[in-house]
């Protein structure tokens, strides 16, 4: 664990084997990668994969990710390769592609990787084409990989200016858990440990497509009694998912579900909620899309997540509806009216 800035690891056995946590490798040098890195540089030695060969000369020479992460100075021990190679070898690897890349990127570093090492899913969402989430696809192209998952409430921009923040780190093993959540603490990231993986990895993906209708509610201007029953319902509709999926309702109800969905559906920082308020002002999709580098996972999810909650006979009304607006096929006043005028029913 870290103290005071000074560089430790915990060392745990795991089975006869033994766990020894001293470097972290970061896959994605979007917003989220590079706050990572830049809270765990504090303590720790952290690389940090980026795609483009300018921001990876951005960050070196210039110490800034001015594309995805503008306004923030980072530290000089943040260090940036575009080769995959360099990166395979640390002893914990956080995954932090968006969802419909994170195959891809995988596939490109798997030859790399060692038996075993930790991989911490950060990215939120499930894979359109398969309908899988990050962990499933992580087990198709890296079985033999220690899979973890850390998700909760956190803007990059918070992270990265070093403000409070608090997140659940979860992995089947809840030793190989522990490890990485005293690992991956800082004074700035309270990490909680749970066993739940489909728990912790269901909520980020379920609250982006939630968020895009708590930002149209706020988009059309429907106060915020509107706001507070969307958010509520929404709950609702994860819950329900969740429970269908396995999740614990501890799970549920904790940073990675509840919390996450608060934090997202209550602020425009929030990519989603942005993007479905200007939905609710009445922009275009394509529009609003068109004017944006950042990833709104939320819109790529939608269609994913309702298909999964169909085959699983789950009732998602604000999911299916974001979906439908997604997909053009529905106006966001006639979602409305369609959410106000369903069946009155018991609350569940
Ligand atoms: N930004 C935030 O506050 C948070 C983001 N996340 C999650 O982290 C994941 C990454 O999001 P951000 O870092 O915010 O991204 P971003 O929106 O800041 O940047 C986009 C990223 O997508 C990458 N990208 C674009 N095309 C690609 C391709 N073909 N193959 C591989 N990578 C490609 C870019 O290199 C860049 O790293 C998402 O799943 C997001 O939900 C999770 C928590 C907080
Ligand atoms: O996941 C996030 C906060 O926890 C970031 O949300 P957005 O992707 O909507 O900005």
């Amino acid at each position: 664990m870290h103290h005071n800035g000074v560089l430790s690891f915990a060392d745990i056995g795991v089975g006869e084997a033994s766990l020894q946590l001293r470097s972290v490798s970061i896959i994605g040098g979007g917003a989220w990668g590079t706050a990572l890195a830049q809270t765990l540089s504090h303590d720790t030695v952290v690389t940090l994969w980026v795609r483009e060969p300018e921001i990876v000369e951005d960050i070196n020479a210039r110490h800034v990710n001015r594309v995805f992460l503008p306004g923030v100075d980072l530290n000089h021990s943040v260090h940036a390769t575009g080769d995959l190679a360099s990166v395979a070898t640390a002893d914990v690897i956080l995954a932090v592609a968006p969802a419909q890349h994170l195959r891809g990127v995988l596939v490109n570093l798997a030859r790399h990787l060692t038996n075993g090492v930790p991989i911490v899913i950060c990215s939120k969402g499930i894979e359109q084409e398969t309908g899988k989430f990050m962990g499933d696809v992580l087990e198709d192209i890296v079985p033999q990989a220690t899979r973890a998952v850390l998700s909760g409430p956190s803007f990059a921009a918070d992270v990265a200016r070093g403000l409070p923040s608090a997140l659940t780190l979860a992995c089947r093993n809840e030793a190989v858990g522990r490890a990485l959540a005293a690992f991956l603490s800082s004074r700035q990231m309270r990490l909680y440990w749970s066993s739940d993986v489909i728990g912790a990895e269901l909520g980020g993906a379920v609250k982006n497509v939630l968020a895009i209708a708590a930002g149209i509610v706020e988009g059309r201007g429907l106060g915020t009694s509107a706001h507070a029953a969307i958010v509520t319902r929404g709950f609702a509709e994860l819950r329900r998912f969740g429970e269908a999926m396995g999740a614990r309702p501890e799970t549920l109800l904790g940073l990675s579900g509840l919390g996450d969905l608060i934090l997202t559906c209550g602020s425009t920082q929030s990519r989603n909620m942005s993007l479905g308020r200007a939905l609710g002002e009445g922009r275009s999709l394509s529009e609003i899309l068109g004017a944006r580098s950042a990833v709104t996972e939320g819109v790529y999810t939608a269609a994913a997540l309702v298909r999964l909650a169909r085959k699983k006979n789950v009732e998602m009304p604000i999911a299916e509806a974001v979906h439908e607006i997604i997909e053009g096929r529905l106006g966001v006043d006639e979602a409305i009216t369609g959410l106000m005028q369903r069946p009155l029913k018991a609350e569940d």
